[in-house]
């Protein structure tokens, strides 16, 4: 699990941290893991850019390259504000002889130590030339904590900001860089333990990761168990417009940990169903959690009908155009970024720009569990806890992934997962696995399905014996 605090938080830790290490002691644990990175990630043979801004944060950049310069490597210094770089680092780095340039030239690689968590979102003058050349030159870049300029409690970027490889970031992740655009500058995340973890209070929100299984070992059935014990899940999905859905719905329901998949719908549909699918049941029935919506008739019944059966609820596409007033915790609504600005009736670039209040406006609004899909899903749970998702790719972007998707929560739903953990496990695995169907290209989101169970297997089985 990566954990994300915001930057009080971290001030909050820091302040307890460095009555044990010292400031500088800090300052020197965050200098040493950037210069291995560094080492790393760039060629021995080339020169590595060095942005300092005013703060601390190039104060972890100037100590980093105090360190390179020591080991052979060649670096190149610019100063945002030669009055204002920290004191001790410029003299360690002039120390360790490394070059001073007044600007970028042809370097292929840097290392943006321009702001960090003390910044305001946006850069402006010089720093924004530099993010700029960044853009246009397209060099390799590790961003130091935080890529410079992006909102680093919420992952807004209001202007410009550095478009990073890999965020090299200290005593722990930051929501600004697993959430929004923020993510997308932040590259692949480092995260490097300074001495502040055991002062950290608990985070603003969560990632889960490939290596999460154990949490999820009561998902395995065991000798006991038969397909009622482990979950029948009910869906409602699918139209003669879109029959698609309803078969990619219940593929996604049966990649799942559900033992039975129940089908509901017109009488043609469901036939059509279990002609593909034949250990689909066909009509209502005993059910531990429905789907209600992809590709669904435009009808508040089936919505109404779900929501009276005391069981977990899905919602999902034309089923969120029915809502009521207010919901329940045990219900989980899937909108995109679209259908989130239609319920909240706000625009949908406001979303885009901001998906974490809004999800969390939603959340609390209905008293359900928002999973709002995006590039990073979020899921928030009502009382605010929020999971973000850090698997996919953007071929994701495919007609039917958010059936699949639905089906698949809805399936892990029926085994008894919360709300918060079903979407939050589906929204990782499906990004998974379409991260492994796009090693062969573009793909149907019928691939997703197919490859959901194998990625579901190597999820749970290394943390479980057998
Ligand atoms: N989290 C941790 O435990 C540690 C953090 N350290 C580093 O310290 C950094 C924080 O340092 P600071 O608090 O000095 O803050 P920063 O270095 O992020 O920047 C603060 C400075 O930038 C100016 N500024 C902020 N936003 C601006 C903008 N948009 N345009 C122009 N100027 C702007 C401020 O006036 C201030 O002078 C962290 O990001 C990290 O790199 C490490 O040194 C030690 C360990
Ligand atoms: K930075």
């Amino acid at each position: 699990m990566l954990s994300a605090y915001r930057v009080e938080q971290i001030r909050a830790a820091e302040e307890s941290a460095a009555r044990v290490h010292g400031w500088d002691g800090l300052m020197q644990a965050a200098a040493a893991a950037l210069a291995d990175v560094v080492a790393l990630r760039v060629p021995s043979d080339a020169t590595t850019l060095v942005l300092v801004g005013p703060g601390n944060n190039g104060g972890d950049a100037l100590f980093a390259a105090a360190r390179l310069s020591d080991r052979g490597h060649r670096v190149d210094i610019a100063l945002l504000d030669h009055a204002k770089a920290h004191e001790a680092g410029l003299a360690a780095a002039r120390h360790a002889g490394a070059r001073f340039v007044e600007a970028p030239s042809d370097q292929r690689y840097v290392v943006d130590g321009l702001f960090g968590i003390g910044a305001r979102p946006g850069l402006e003058g010089r720093a924004a030339q530099w993010a700029d050349w960044v853009r246009d030159e397209r060099p390799y870049v590790i961003a130091v904590d935080t890529p410079s300029g992006i909102g680093v409690d919420d992952g807004t970027v209001p202007g410009t900001a550095v478009d990073a490889d890999v965020t090299v970031t200290f005593g722990g992740a930051k929501p600004g860089l697993l959430i929004g655009r923020g993510a997308l500058a932040s590259g692949e995340l480092v995260v490097c333990g300074v001495g502040i973890a055991e002062h950290l209070s608990d985070p603003a929100c969560e990632a889960l990761e490939l290596g999460d299984g154990a949490r999820f070992a009561h998902l395995v059935p065991g000798p006991e168990s038969h397909k009622y014990s482990r979950g029948v899940v009910g869906i409602e999905a699918g139209s003669p417009e879109y029959a698609g859905a309803a078969h990619l719905c219940v593929a996604g329901a049966q990649a799942g940990t559900a033992g039975m998949v129940r089908f509901v719908g017109q009488r043609e549909l469901c036939d059509r169903v279990v002609d593909r699918a034949p250990e689909v049941v066909a009509g209502r029935g005993h059910v531990q959690a429905w789907v209600v919506g992809p590709g669904g008739i435009d009808d508040p019944e089936p919505v109404r009908a779900a929501l009276d059966d005391d069981v977990p609820v899905l919602l999902d596409a034309t089923a969120l155009t029915h809502l009521p007033p207010r919901l329940r915790p045990d219900v989980l609504l899937t909108p995109h970024a679209g259908e989130l600005a239609r319920m909240l009736e706000v625009e949908r670039v406001e979303v885009e720009a901001d998906p974490w209040p809004h999800a969390r406006t939603a959340a609390r609004r209905w008293d359900a569990t928002v999973l709002l899909k995006g590039p990073r899903t979020l899921v928030v749970a009502p009382d605010g806890r929020t999971m973000v998702n850090t698997s996919g790719t953007s071929w994701l972007a495919t007609a039917g992934a958010g059936d699949v998707l639905a089906g698949f929560a809805g399936s892990l739903l029926s085994s008894g997962l919360d709300t918060l953990s079903a979407g939050a496990l589906a929204a990782l695995l499906h990004g998974a696995a379409a991260e492994r169907a796009a090693l062969a290209g573009p793909f149907p989101a019928h691939h997703i399905a197919e490859l959901l169970p194998s990625v579901l297997g190597d999820f749970l089985v290394p943390t479980v014996a057998r």
